[in-house]
């Protein structure tokens, strides 16, 4: 699958870094021993079941390595990466950092820009992915192969598509968890029991998450359903949208988009 390339990540022990890691070995997309991670500093060893992992402080050592190097450190740490990929296959998971930008750092114009989400960890991220021009189909594939590893994977046409993705999809995980979090505050305020108030919520957004994946239509139509059904739920759902809540979550997503693009 991996066509024998041996993958470095940098930042490997980290929350993206070892989502994608394991992903791609308990897939059987590359073997143990075409895996490097470097880190700066583990607490653990996320690799310990597979102990041909190669674990490395250098990453120098890693770049001398690897075929395809992985950029899965935060925006911040991008300057102390101190590395020479001459013209491999870099894959930069991070966000506000331009394919120019990583480009310049890493020494390597066959850069990709893709961008994770925290369900990476169960494999379920949306994984979107821009390729820069000296990207070659071959690299292509090899990187839809290992990033729909982690959940589902699709290339973009722009670079300003991922940035916005990066608030959209990107950020994501964290919306549904304020959404429950008001939920619970709610109804703890009501006084239900903290393990009833949890199991009622958590069971409602996965239930509805997994009722909309199912249905595979537009949200939409589910809402104006419950509307027109005109009971309880109506009356939430007007309450909610006439005190503005879909503003208020298109001004989340702008102020989020803005950070991706470096203007926020
Ligand atoms: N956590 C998330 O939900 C998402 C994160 N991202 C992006 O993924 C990237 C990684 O984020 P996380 O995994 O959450 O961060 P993290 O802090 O969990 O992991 C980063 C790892 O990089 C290591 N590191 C830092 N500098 C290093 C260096 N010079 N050499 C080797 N290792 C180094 C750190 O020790 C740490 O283990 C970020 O750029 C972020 O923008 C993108 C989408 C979602
Ligand atoms: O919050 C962040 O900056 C990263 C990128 C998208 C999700 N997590």
């Amino acid at each position: 699958m991996s066509q024998g390339a041996v993958i470095g990540i940098i930042g490997g022990h980290g929350w993206m870094g070892r989502a994608l890691g394991l992903s791609l070995l308990e897939q059987g997309i590359v073997s143990a021993g075409q895996l490097v991670v470097s880190s700066r500093s583990w607490s653990g060893n996320a690799y310990r079941d597979w102990p041909d992992v190669r674990c490395v402080k250098d990453n120098h050592e890693l770049v001398a390595l690897a075929d395809v190097i992985v950029l899965s450190i935060r925006p911040e740490d991008l300057a102390s990466v101190d590395i020479e990929a001459h013209d491999k296959l870099v894959i930069s998971l991070l966000a506000m950092a331009s394919s120019q930008e990583v480009s310049s750092k890493v020494g390597s114009r066959r850069v990709v820009r893709a961008m994770p989400n925290a369900a990476a960890e169960i494999r379920r991220a949306y994984f979107p992915w821009y390729a820069s021009q000296q990207v070659t189909e071959a690299d292509k594939q090899l990187v839809q192969a290992l990033l729909e590893s982690c959940g589902m994977a699709r290339e973009l046409p722009t670079e300003g598509d991922l940035d916005y993705l990066t608030a959209l999809s990107g950020a994501g995980p964290a919306y549904p968890a304020l959404l429950a979090q008001s939920m619970l505050e709610h109804a703890r305020q009501k006084g239900i029991d903290d393990d009833i108030a949890l199991e009622a919520v958590m069971q409602t957004l996965v239930g509805g998450s997994l009722l909309l994946e199912g249905l595979g239509a537009d949200p939409g139509e589910m809402v104006e359903r419950l509307i027109s059904y005109d009971g309880t739920t109506a009356k939430g759902l007007r309450t909610m949208i006439d005190g503005g809540i879909h503003q208020t979550i298109h001004r989340g997503l702008e102020a989020a988009h803005r950070a991706a693009s470096g203007s926020g």
